[in-house]
């Protein structure tokens, strides 16, 4: 990939109107992602509007984490209208081998076709019909273990499907690569991977979306690794994060990313 800051650059000029039913937990660390890295963050997620509201956006994610039956509806309201209008939309499906509940709701929105997954091993394992319940919110396998899935979940849902890990793996099905940028405090800061999946979806807006998902990994993985080199912890990588997406600039992201084809 020549030149992953392009991606950046274009998705700072477009600044997308990003409409998020995320959950409770993720929405001001998302929020506050979102802005920092130069996008417009919108949180709704009412039945009675958000259809609506998704129409108005550039880009939709949709985030499972602490759904409930009406939130459910909003989502696949608000997909429906995304595809229809072909906004493109991601599904991040939080701890989604955990419950029966999860698993249909899964399936529910798998159907309704996002444009991007992005999951840990263990959620993308569950999508794709394999008994793999997580830890929760986290993973218990590894990145490498979900990467036959990931390539067979894209195949069936016609997605860009993203594992995230030490090493994030993404695939269209035919084509895939790995980004190696990221920092092993990551995973210690609750949300992280909800606001991923709304700068994937940023990136999204109105650029090639297998290229666009690669730079807004490597774009996020480098600012853990600029925050992990200051930080003295979970608290404070936190803040440092939120300053490095907002320091990190196209020259910057083309020299510091590390992707490779798979
Ligand atoms: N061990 C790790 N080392 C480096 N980066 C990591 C590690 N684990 C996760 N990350 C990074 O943290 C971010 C969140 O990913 P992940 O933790 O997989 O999502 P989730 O929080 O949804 O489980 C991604 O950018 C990923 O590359
Ligand atoms: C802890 C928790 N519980 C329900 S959603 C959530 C946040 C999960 O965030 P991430 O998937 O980014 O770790
Ligand atoms: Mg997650």
């Amino acid at each position: 990939m020549e030149d992953p800051g392009q991606y950046l650059a274009t998705m700072r000029k477009t600044a997308p109107l990003v409409h998020n039913i995320t959950n409770y937990v993720a929405m001001n660390v998302m929020a506050n992602v979102l802005l920092a890295s130069g996008a417009s963050p919108a949180m709704v997620h009412a039945r009675e509007e958000a259809a609506e509201f998704a129409g108005l956006a550039q880009a939709l994610s949709i985030n499972i984490g602490t759904v409930s039956p009406p939130w459910a509806e909003a989502m696949e309201a608000a997909a429906t209208v995304a595809r229809a209008r072909d906004i493109p939309w991601v599904l991040d499906p939080v701890a989604v081998g955990a419950t029966d509940y999860r698993r249909a709701l899964g399936a529910r929105l798998v159907e309704l076709r996002p444009t991007v997954i992005r999951g840990n091993a263990s959620e993308i394992l569950a999508l794709a019909g394999e008994a793999a319940a997580g830890k929760g919110a986290d993973s218990t396998e590894s990145v490498e273990t979900a990467e036959d899935a990931a390539r067979a979940l894209a195949r069936h849902s016609g997605a860009v499907v993203a594992v995230t890990g030490a090493v994030d793996f993404v695939t269209d099905g035919t084509q895939a690569a790995r980004v190696a940028n990221g920092h092993a405090m990551m995973p210690r800061v609750t949300a992280l991977g909800c606001s991923l999946t709304g700068v994937v979806a940023a990136f999204l807006a109105d650029q090639p979306q297998f290229e666009a998902v690669i730079a807004a990994l490597a774009y996020f993985g480098l600012a853990g690794e600029r925050a992990g080199a200051s930080a003295q912890g979970p608290g404070s990588f936190q803040v440092a994060f939120l300053d490095a997406l907002h320091a990190i600039d196209a020259e910057a992201l083309t020299a510091g990313a590390r992707i490779e084809p798979a």
